[in-house]
């Protein structure tokens, strides 16, 4: 393994993405493979690793089930043959993993439910939970409801966005090529491995070639895109072999793969994540609070003398100093409604106002950035 690359043994909170070609075959569902593989997830869980499984497969096993012909489906049979596989391969890693008495969980995201912003926070609310009372999430793209514009298509980039979103610091994909090389070692012998990457260049990213089809599912190309997302997360991203028996083992004894390199520690990547996003209302401060900010505090209610905008929990926010002066951009924690009830109050009065007892602070110096 080269020297900078992460060491699996260590993650904290690991991602892995299974390719549907990985547990399915020509006989169906890889069970040998799939035992195997959920043995070093327990382990990896033992070890004190909190495990996240982005599982591809639906459509392949659903597909077999059904009886239905090779190569493209149309929409509405992939949406039904998914609904099949699923249920199928759910019950297969609950099979596998209870065995080791560990809990599985299944959770179906759509690219919709990262886009809008409270169905965001709904769903990483929901997978720390799951992750802080020990099980290990199946994560798939929601396929028997995801149309075209709503659907990401590849469980590539849905893994990365997991990853960010539940603050992995390392995410695995699984593949059958045993990371990034320079040209597609399928069509060129000349193609050399890159163990490591450490900044995604253009020449890196034209590493890719174009996408498999107009869905960019499949190939490299996707799994560059997920690099994309999870090195600007503050997660260290690899491109395995995965057709061994227990991959997350050879990779941890050192089995060829890629490592892409974090940009930055998750904290810091959250933060300019917030700086980027265009605020949905006002909140203006008063000398004590803008003093308060600077110093690292969180915003409570008492500093707030004037909220404008219509914005709901979650959303992002100016903070304005007395002066008229940009201070922040922060997600509120309460809408824009509570926020006028509430500012210019003391946070144990909050109760009282709004009849329910909700955060002491308006926004929470984790979620601004200044
Ligand atoms: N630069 C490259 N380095 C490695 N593999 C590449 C490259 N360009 C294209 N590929 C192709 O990408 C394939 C892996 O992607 P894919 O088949 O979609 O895997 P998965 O099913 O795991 O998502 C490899 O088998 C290889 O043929
Ligand atoms: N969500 C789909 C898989 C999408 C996908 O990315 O598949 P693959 O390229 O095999 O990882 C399914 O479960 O069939």
């Amino acid at each position: 393994m080269a020297a900078l690359a992460p060491d699996l043994t260590r993650a904290r909170r690991l991602v892995i993405k299974i390719g549907s070609a990985l547990l399915v075959d020509a006989d169906g569902l890889r069970r040998d493979w799939l035992q195997a593989l959920c043995d070093d997830v327990a382990d990896w869980r033992k070890g004190g690793t909190d495990v996240v499984l982005v599982s591809s497969g639906s459509i392949a096993l659903g597909r077999r089930v059904l009886g239905l012909p090779e190569g493209a489906l149309p929409l509405e049979q992939a949406q039904a043959a998914a609904a099949v596989g699923q249920i199928r391969l759910a019950r297969a890693y609950e099979e596998a993993l209870t065995p080791h008495g560990v809990t599985t969980a299944q959770v179906l995201l759509t690219l919709e439910d990262s886009a809008d912003r409270r169905r965001y926070l709904n769903s990483r609310a929901t997978m720390q939970t799951l992750l802080a009372l020990g099980t290990v999430p199946i994560v798939n793209e929601n396929d028997t409801v995801a149309t075209d514009e709503i659907r990401y298509g590849d469980n590539d980039r849905l893994a990365a966005q997991i990853a960010v979103t539940c603050g992995a610091d390392q995410l695995l994909l699984l593949s059958d090529v045993d990371g990034l090389y320079t040209a597609n070692p399928k069509t060129d012998p000349t193609a050399q491995h890159l163990p490591v990457i450490a900044q995604l260049t253009p020449q890196i990213e034209a590493m890719g070639g174009d996408p498999v089809s107009g869905l960019s599912k499949g190939g490299m190309k996707t799994k560059l895109m997920a690099a994309r997302t999870a090195v600007a997360g503050g997660c260290a991203m690899a491109i395995a072999e995965g057709s061994v028996l227990r991959p997350l083992s050879a990779v941890a004894n050192g089995a060829r793969s890629s490592w892409f390199l974090p940009e930055s520690d998750p904290q810091l990547a959250r933060k300019r994540w917030i700086a980027a996003m265009k605020p949905k209302g006002n909140l203006v401060v008063d000398e004590g609070a803008a003093h308060a900010l600077q110093r690292g505090k969180s915003l409570l209610p008492a500093g707030v003398r004037q909220v404008t905008g219509d914005f709901g929990r979650g959303d992002p926010v100016a903070i304005i100093g007395p002066q008229g002066e940009t201070l922040a951009t922060g997600l509120s924690r309460y809408t824009g409604a509570e926020a006028r009830r509430i500012a210019g109050h003391h946070s144990a009065e909050i109760e009282t106002i709004l009849g329910y007892a909700g955060r002491a602070a308006l926004v929470h110096r984790d979620d601004m950035a200044v």
